[in-house]
């Protein structure tokens, strides 16, 4: 029945668990979503009125809107902040940034062999996009997903990104600091997801790192000697298909990839800011440990003056006192 078979996943040696998978008007998933804990929803129509986007329909309607594609000498397009890139530090990603007009992309795509780089179009839906796409954007289903925002006390939408991948492109593992409502439109997509408590597991790089949020391990080749931990990364696995929305709660790693063999795929992702905490309450979550975390750090660089200060003080405050 699936449209997808093993053999198009990537091999990893990482322990998984499943991510529940419920109708969207189950009591349940308000439950999950409320407590930031994933899930699979099925039924909720929020994109049913675009899965006619494939790469032709949008080739007719975007043609000439120049878009940000990211461009990979590998499968994997793993994002970096420029404005942590500074002049003294030699940085050599491995995608970059190759903004082109959408017909562009798409004859690459359709000329693409193997050897030649992997293309992966992440462009941020407005209304400058096109009028056809406007009024197609219009259609999804606003009055569910703006509901669930307000069931869970989201903060406001901020973005919606179009994602158009190469069948098997990866997204490396990382975690994003909003919520996120990831929804199908084309092909099959597998995610791995490791909740906040995972991530002594994950080693993400330093804040000040143009890597930061982004897992360290390379997944397909992982150093247990510099990660030794990773080899205890307990994550949860899901296959999301066309219409299916994904939970990804904020902080909350994730690995994602479009299934190998299976054609381009497209996604739209909906990213809202966390909610206001009325109120702290211990013990805290594990997700307010990585934002405590992460303020240390930021607070450190500051009082240093130079962030690469900042290991060496946390080793003078931790070694032989704290362990
Ligand atoms: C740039 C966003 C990419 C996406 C993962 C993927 O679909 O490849 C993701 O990580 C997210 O939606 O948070
Ligand atoms: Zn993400």
């Amino acid at each position: 029945m699936a449209g997808w078979n093993e053999s198009q996943l990537r091999k990893y040696n990482i322990k998984v668990d499943k991510i529940p998978t419920l109708q969207y008007d189950d009591p349940k998933v308000d439950s999950l979503l409320s407590n930031n804990k994933p899930v699979l929803i099925k039924g909720s129509k929020l994109v049913s009125q675009v899965l006619k986007w494939d790469l032709d329909y949008l080739a007719e309607h975007m043609n000439s809107i120049c878009c940000n594609v990211l461009v990979s000498k590998n499968h994997k397009f793993k994002y970096y902040d420029q404005k942590k890139i500074t002049p003294n530090m030699t940085f050599k990603p491995i995608s970059r940034p190759s903004p082109m007009i959408f017909s562009e992309f798409a004859k690459k795509i359709k000329d693409w062999k193997k050897g030649d780089s992997r293309l992966y179009m992440q462009q941020v839906l407005n209304n400058s996009i096109s009028q056809r796409i406007v009024s197609d954007f219009v259609m999804f289903n606003w009055d569910w997903i703006m509901s669930k925002q307000k069931v869970c006390k989201w903060g406001s939408l901020t973005s919606n990104l179009l994602l158009i991948a190469q069948e098997g492109n990866v997204t490396p593992c990382h975690y994003d600091e909003q919520q996120n409502m990831f929804a199908s439109i084309r092909g099959y997509k597998r995610f791995i997801l490791f909740p906040p408590s995972e991530f002594e597991c994950l080693y993400p790089h330093p804040v000040h790192h143009p890597y930061d949020r982004q897992s360290q391990v390379d997944f397909d080749n992982p150093d247990y000697i510099k990660f030794p931990k990773f080899k205890e990364a307990c994550g949860y696995e899901v296959i999301v298909g066309p219409e299916d929305v994904l939970y990804i709660p904020m902080y909350w790693f994730h690995h994602v990839e479009s299934l190998m063999h299976g054609g381009c795929t497209v996604s739209v992702n909906f990213w809202f800011k966390a909610g206001s905490v009325e109120k702290i309450e211990y013990p805290l979550l594990d997700h307010q440990k990585m934002v405590i975390m992460r303020n240390v750090e930021k607070m450190l660089a500051e009082a240093l003056h130079d962030p690469n200060e900042v290991g060496n003080m946390l080793n003078t405050i931790v070694l032989g006192r704290y362990t």
